[in-house]
């Protein structure tokens, strides 16, 4: 289910060069982000934080009631199974397993019930019902997002994650992942938020933060 996501004061230290500082978020469920900013801002760091992939320096991550940083390991994984859908850049999808097995396995993770048939529901739902027996190797860029996205979606999560969808796509499939994306969000009333540099993503989401030197949030 979507919940209220909250930051507090989040900072992160890499070593003793880097300190990322990010200003307060504040999103009521089901609202939709784009991350914006340039390279080596922090972007991709602030959706591990909001994962609960990563524990911040100082400060906090709310979502709903629950504060993800002082929450055990237990509680953040079952958090990140049950109510995170991460896209990762590259897909992270497993090379041996068949898009069927791929999307399956995270819905074994979640703890889903009928996971196979639910993997392949999402799969169609994608139009990738005569693909489900392929590996990641043998389907185009676009196919392996859409396998990436039934995976982050087919345990209907409330917090949908996504970082530079657009990044290897030409402008006509730019748009389709978009679409997909949004679409992928409305159905499940998730929370949708999207670290890009595009601007035909970023102007297509109601608020943006951008991150940089002067950090400013926008429309939230
Ligand atoms: N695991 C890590 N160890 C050390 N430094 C890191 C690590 N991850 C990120 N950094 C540093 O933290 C800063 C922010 O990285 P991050 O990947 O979050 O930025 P970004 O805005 O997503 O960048 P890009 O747009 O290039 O993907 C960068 O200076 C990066 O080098």
């Amino acid at each position: 289910m979507s919940a209220a996501l909250r930051t507090e004061n989040l900072s992160v230290q890499y070593g003793p060069e880097v300190t990322l500082r990010y200003p307060d978020l504040n999103l009521e469920a089901g609202v939709a982000l784009a991350i914006t900013g340039p390279s080596g801002t922090g972007k991709t760091t602030l959706l591990h934080l909001l994962a609960g992939l990563l524990r911040p320096a100082s400060g906090a991550v709310w979502s709903g009631d629950l504060n993800l940083n002082a929450a055990s390991e237990t509680a953040r994984e079952v958090f990140r199974r049950r109510n995170v859908g991460y896209v990762f850049q590259d897909f992270h999808l497993m090379p041996g397993l068949s898009a069927l097995e791929n999307v399956e396995l995270g819905l074994r993770v979640a703890g889903a019930d009928q996971p196979r048939q639910r993997a392949r529901e999402a799969l169609e739902r994608l139009d990738l019902g005569h693909r489900v027996q392929n590996r990641p190797g043998q389907l185009s860029t676009g196919e392996r997002q859409r396998v990436a996205v039934a995976r982050a979606v087919a345990h209907r999560p409330g917090l949908l994650l996504v970082d530079e969808p657009t990044a290897h796509l030409d402008r006509n499939r730019a748009g389709a992942a978009l679409e997909l994306l949004l679409d992928a969000a409305a159905e499940l009333g998730a929370t949708l938020i999207v670290v890009t540099h595009d601007p035909l993503v970023a102007d297509a989401l109601p608020a943006r933060l951008e991150l940089g030197q002067e950090m400013a949030v926008v429309g939230v």
